[in-house]
């Protein structure tokens, strides 16, 4: 089943002030799929309507034409049914007033009528001490990693993360991507939005790219990297250079060049004949001491589908 789909989605906004009587058009006609299970990549540029989109996942608001189903329930009538199997973690806002840590993840639990303990949620994302005192006098990373516990309050069917990342330090950022993979392991699924290639990189199986309302790709970064021709250098050190093998990777397809330097060997391939490569020299009657690749990473092709931000 698809945890996320929207067809046909468009999504209008009436400027205001100076600007009334002028829209804008923050989605053009969307089709996206999201599988149950999956980790999903949602990137774009500035203004390219990311926030939108997961405005309508939850019901925030609605489309001006289209539909949204979220876990199966279309979000137009059952909001608060959907919203219940959900855990949002929101860009930059969340939890606010006087209240301590510990109890906006208590309420969270309370509100998804979970029996979540609330110290296992804030250890979990690696909060100690602090949650005792109001949320007020937290630090950004501090509020980032207590909205990431009240999002895990009741194991939701889905995350939807929105730039979980912000204001996380190294140790953070990994706690974040470890819960990632955690929560999918359970069985959640995990929209994740992100302008940290890194991140996305990381945890993601598939990813999505908006542009000015529309998507340019949907893929998995491997297929992405394919259709856009990128490439790849691989650096072998061996043993000693195989002649008749280096003969046999300079013929395989996908393989543009290959130059020896004493021990070692240097081939620069499309990324989807790296494998080829490598295993030709380990099935060959030199040791391989060491491989080394490098291939087009996700920033690059980020740039490469993207063309700026949306008008
Ligand atoms: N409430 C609103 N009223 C009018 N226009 C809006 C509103 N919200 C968003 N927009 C416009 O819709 C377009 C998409 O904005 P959106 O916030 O969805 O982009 P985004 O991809 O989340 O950007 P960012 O990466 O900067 O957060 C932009 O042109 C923005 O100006």
């Amino acid at each position: 089943m698809a945890a996320i789909e929207l067809r046909g989605v468009t999504k209008r906004y009436e400027r205001a002030g100076l600007f009334r009587g002028r829209s804008v058009t923050a989605l053009h006609d969307l089709d996206l799929t999201v599988e149950s299970g999956e980790i999903f990549g949602f990137l774009g540029p500035n203004g390219a309507g990311k926030s939108t989109t997961i405005d309508l996942l939850l019901g925030y608001a609605a489309p001006t034409a289209g539909s949204v189903t979220v876990l199966g329930e279309d979000v137009a009538t059952e909001r608060t049914a959907v919203r219940e199997r959900i855990g949002v973690l929101p860009d930059g806002y969340g939890a606010v007033g006087e209240r301590t840590g510990r109890e906006h993840v208590e309420f969270a639990i309370e509100a998804k009528g979970a029996d979540d303990d609330p110290d296992e949620l804030i250890e979990r994302v690696g909060m100690r001490g602090p949650d005792e005192y109001p949320v007020t006098q937290y630090s950004k990373g501090m509020a980032q990693r207590l909205m990431l516990a009240v999002a895990l309050a009741g194991d939701p069917d889905l995350l939807v993360l929105d730039e979980p990342s912000t204001g996380l330090d190294p140790n953070g950022a990994r706690t974040m991507r470890r819960i990632v993979r955690e929560e999918n392991e359970r069985g959640a699924t995990v929209f994740f939005s992100s302008h940290i290639m890194e991140q996305v990189e990381a945890v993601c199986d598939r990813v999505a790219i908006l542009d000015g309302g529309e998507l340019v790709a949907v893929d998995t970064i491997d297929a992405l990297r394919d259709s856009a021709g990128g490439t790849s250098t691989v650096t072998l050190e061996l043993s000693s250079v195989p002649e008749e093998t280096v003969r046999y990777v300079r013929a395989l397809e996908g393989v543009a060049g290959l130059k020896t330097d004493g021990s070692s060997v240097v081939i620069g391939c499309e990324d989807g004949a790296k494998a080829a490569v490598i295993a030709a020299f380990h099935d060959s009657p030199a040791t391989v001491r060491d491989v080394e690749t490098s291939e087009t990473s996700l920033e690059d092709l980020f740039e490469r589908y993207t063309r700026g931000v949306a008008q």
